[in-house]
C-alpha cells in the first residue's frame, strides 16, 4: 500500500535540528513519504545562523510545479519561507489544500529568518489560505503585533483577517518551569479554545523543537487524524524526542532535538 504523503516548504539548517533535516526525519518516523521544496540554505549551528542564502522564486516555483505535478500530497508544512515573494507563491500555489503553515520568524538563537515585509505577507496571503497554524508565543505575539495569554493570542489569531472558516491556530510552547508542563492552546473557529498539555522535558537540546512539531502535525494529518488528534499526537512525538535528546551534549549550544528512533545504538 502506498504511504501517505507530505510536503515540507522550508530552509535548510546545516547543523541537522530544524528546517528540512528535522522535516524529514519527523515525516520517516511517522510513515509518511516526504517531498521536500527548499526555500532558503542556511549556514546554521547549535548556537546561531551565520548566513542564509535564498533560493531564487523561479526555483521555488519550478520545485511546488514538479512535486504539486506528480505526488499525491495530502498535507503540506511551511516551515522558514524566508521573503514576502516566497510567502507570496507559496499561499497561491498551496491555496485549497490541507496546509499547516509554522510561521518562522525568529530562531531560538534570535537569528531573524523573517523580516517586517515577511511578516506582513504571512498577514495578508498565508494565513487566509492555512489550515492550521503554529506560532510558538513569540511569533503568535509578533504577528498580532500585542501581548496577551496564549489562550488569547490563539483565539485572536484565529479571528485575524480574511476568512476564517477552517483555519485553526495552535500557539505552542507555554510556560514550562512554572507548572512542569507545557500547554499548547488550539482554537478552532466556532470552538472554543482547547489546552492541550503533556509532561515538559527538563532539557536545552530542544533546537528544531518548532520544526519537529509542525511536521508531526501535518503527517498525522496526511494520515487522515482530526485536527485535534494530530494536535495531541504531535505534542507526544515531540515529547519523546526530547526526552531522546535530553542527555546528549552535542554543540556548544541548544543541542538539536532527537531525530533518530529508538535513541543512540
Ligand atoms: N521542554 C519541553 N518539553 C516538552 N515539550 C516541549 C518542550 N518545549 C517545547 N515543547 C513542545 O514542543 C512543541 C513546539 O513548541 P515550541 O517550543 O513553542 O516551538 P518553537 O521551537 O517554535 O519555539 C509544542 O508542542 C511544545 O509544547
Ligand atoms: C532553516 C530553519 N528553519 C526554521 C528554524 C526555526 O526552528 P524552530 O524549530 O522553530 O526553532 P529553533 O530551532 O530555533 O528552536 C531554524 N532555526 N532554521
Amino acid at each position: 500500500m502506498n504511504p501517505p504523503v507530505a510536503l515540507t516548504i522550508a530552509g535548510t539548517d546545516s547543523g541537522g535540528a530544524a528546517g528540512t533535516a528535522a522535516d524529514l526525519a519527523t515525516f520517516a518516523a511517522l510513515g509518511v513519504h516526504g517531498a521536500c521544496v527548499i526555500t532558503a540554505v542556511t549556514a546554521q549551528d547549535t548556537t546561531d545562523v551565520s548566513d542564509i542564502h535564498p533560493i531564487p522564486v523561479a526555483t521555488l516555483e519550478a520545485q511546488l510545479h514538479a512535486v504539486f505535478d506528480d505526488l499525491p500530497v495530502a498535507a503540506v508544512k511551511t516551515g522558514m519561507l524566508g521573503s514576502a515573494e516566497a510567502v507570496e507563491l507559496v499561499a497561491r500555489l498551496c491555496a485549497g489544500r490541507p496546509l499547516v503553515v509554522d510561521p518562522v520568524l525568529v530562531a531560538t538563537s534570535g537569528a531573524v529568518l523573517g523580516g517586517e515585509d515577511v511578516r506582513r505577507a504571512y498577514l495578508d496571503h498565508l494565513l487566509p489560505v492555512a489550515t492550521v497554524v503554529t506560532p510558538n508565543l513569540d511569533e503568535a505575539r509578533a504577528l498580532l503585533g500585542h501581548d496577551g495569554s496564549p489562550e488569547e493570542l490563539a483565539v485572536a489569531l484565529a479571528g485575524v483577517r480574511g476568512p476564517t472558516s477552517g483555519r485553526a491556530v495552535i500557539v505552542t510552547g507555554g510556560d514550562p518551569a512554572a507548572t512542569g508542563e507545557c500547554t499548547d492552546w488550539l482554537a478552532e473557529p466556532g470552538k472554543p479554545a482547547v489546552p492541550i498539555s503533556h509532561p515538559a522535558v527538563p532539557t536545552s537540546n530542544d533546537h528544531g523543537t518548532g520544526c519537529t512539531y509542525s511536521s508531526a502535525l501535518a503527517a498525522h494529518l496526511a494520515r487522515g487524524a482530526p485536527l485535534r488528534e494530530a494536535a495531541e499526537q504531535a505534542a507526544a512525538y515531540v515529547t519523546r524526542q526530547l526526552a531522546i535528546s535530553q542527555s546528549w551534549t552535542l554543540g556548544r549550544g541548544r543541542g538539536p532535538i532527537a531525530h533518530t528512533i529508538g535513541g543512540t545504538r
